[in-house]
C-alpha cells in the first residue's frame, strides 16, 4: 500500500537566511474584535491538527490567547514550547520603543521568546494614550481632523535598527530571528544597505489577485523569505470563490482555500491564513501539489488588475505599494 504521493502543508518547511527553520504554514490571528475571545480555541484546535507556527502581533490584542493555549497544551504534554514557532511584530506605535513592544509581547504570550519578530510596517505613529487601546495605546491614533497622527520627524528604520541591536546582542535570547512586514522593494534596498542584519523574511498582502511577481524575484533574489498574509482575500474570503481556484480544487480534490495556501508554499514562500472555524482549521491543513502551468495561471489573475484587499489608510504614504484597494 502506497503512502500518500505529498506531505501535507503541516509537514512542510522552510530554512531562513540565519538557518532557523520555519513551519510553511501558520494560523493568522489577526481576528476581529468580536471575535477575539476564541483565539485560543482556535489554536489549541490547530496545534492538535499539527500546525505549529502561530501568527500574531502586538497590535492584535490575541497575544494573550495565544499564549495561554501555548500554556495548556505544554502542561497537557501535546507540544513543547520549542516545537511551536511564534511570530510576532511590532506596530508603528511602538516604531520607537521596540524594547517595550517586545517585553509586552513576551509577556503577552508568557514566553521566554519569540521565533520572529517582524517590523509590522515601515511607518512611524505618534504616541496616544487610550484605555480602550493596546496596552493603554491608540492602535491607529489621528489628528483631531481623524487624519492618521504620524510621528513626522520619525525615520521608520529606527524599528529595525533597535530589532538588530536586540538580535545581535550575544547575551540576549528573546528573539531566534528578526524580519520586516509590507516593506515595498525599495524600503528592502535601503535596510539591506543601511542595516548589518539581512531580513530574514518579508511578510506582504499575497495571492493569485496580488501575486507580487517583482518582490518576489527581488526577494529571492536577496534570499530574504517571503510570507503570504490575506491568502484568502482576508475578511470573508473572497479569494474562495475565483473560478479557477473553485476549479483547481475540483481537480485536487480538496477545498479552494488548500488552493489559496498551497498556491504560496509551491512557490517556496510560507503563508499565514486565519479561521476560528475548527473544521476548517483541520482541512486547512491539506496541500495540493500545484503544476508550473497551475501556478503561472493562478498568477495572471493578478497580473493586469491587482487586487488589495489590507488597505491601511497608510498604504498611500508607503512608496511601491502596488494594487488598488476597497475603500478606506
Ligand atoms: N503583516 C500584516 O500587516 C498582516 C498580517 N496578517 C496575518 O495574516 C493572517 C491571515 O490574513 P487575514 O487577513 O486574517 O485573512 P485570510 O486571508 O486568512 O482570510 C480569513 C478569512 O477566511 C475565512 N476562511 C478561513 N478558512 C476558510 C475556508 N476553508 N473556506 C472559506 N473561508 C475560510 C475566515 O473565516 C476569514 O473570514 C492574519 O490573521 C494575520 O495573522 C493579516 C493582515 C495584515
Ligand atoms: O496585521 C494586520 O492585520 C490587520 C488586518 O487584518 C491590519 O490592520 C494589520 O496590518
Amino acid at each position: 500500500m502506497s503512502g500518500p504521493l505529498h506531505p501535507k502543508a503541516t509537514e512542510i518547511s522552510f530554512v531562513l537566511n540565519n538557518g532557523v527553520r520555519m513551519p510553511a504554514l501558520g494560523l493568522g490571528t489577526a481576528n476581529p474584535p468580536a471575535e477575539i475571545g476564541r483565539t485560543k480555541q482556535a489554536v489549541k484546535a490547530a496545534i492538535k491538527a499539527g500546525y505549529r507556527h502561530i501568527d500574531t502581533a502586538w497590535a492584535y490584542g490575541t497575544e494573550p490567547f495565544v499564549g495561554e493555549a501555548i500554556k495548556e497544551l505544554t502542561e497537557e504534554g501535546v507540544i513543547k514550547r520549542e516545537d511551536v514557532f511564534i511570530t510576532s511584530k511590532v506596530w508603528p506605535v511602538l516604531w520607537d520603543d521596540v524594547e517595550r513592544s517586545l517585553n509586552e509581547s513576551l509577556d503577552s504570550l508568557g514566553v521566554e521568546y519569540i521565533d520572529l519578530l517582524l517590523q509590522h510596517w515601515p511607518v512611524c505613529y505618534a504616541k496616544q494614550e487610550d484605555p480602550h487601546g493596546i496596552n493603554g495605546l491608540s492602535r491607529n491614533p489621528e489628528t483631531s481632523n481623524g487624519e492618521p497622527n504620524y510621528e513626522v520627524s520619525g525615520d521608520w528604520l529606527e524599528t529595525y535598527l533597535q530589532m538588530e541591536r536586540i538580535y545581535l546582542d550575544p547575551s540576549d535570547e528573546r528573539v531566534r530571528s528578526i524580519g520586516v512586514s509590507n516593506f515595498p522593494e525599495k524600503y528592502l534596498e535601503r535596510t539591506l544597505l543601511e542595516c548589518a542584519v539581512k531580513p530574514a523574511v518579508n511578510q506582504v498582502e499575497m495571492h493569485p489577485r496580488l501575486p507580487q511577481l517583482a518582490l518576489k524575484k527581488y526577494c529571492r533574489a536577496h534570499n530574504v523569505l517571503l510570507e503570504a498574509y490575506s491568502p484568502f482575500g482576508s475578511h470573508n474570503a473572497p479569494n474562495v470563490h475565483i473560478p479557477l481556484v473553485k476549479d483547481l480544487a475540483e481537480k485536487y480534490k480538496v477545498s479552494p482555500s488548500v488552493i489559496l495556501n498551497s498556491y504560496h508554499i509551491r512557490q517556496g514562500s510560507v503563508v499565514a491564513s486565519r479561521s476560528l472555524n475548527m473544521m476548517r482549521i483541520a482541512s486547512n491543513i491539506e496541500f495540493a501539489p500545484l503544476s508550473k502551468e497551475d501556478l503561472d495561471n493562478l498568477d495572471q489573475l493578478g497580473v493586469a488588475q491587482p487586487e488589495r484587499f489590507v488597505n491601511e489608510k497608510w498604504n498611500a504614504i508607503v512608496p511601491g505599494f502596488t494594487g488598488k484597494g476597497p475603500s478606506i
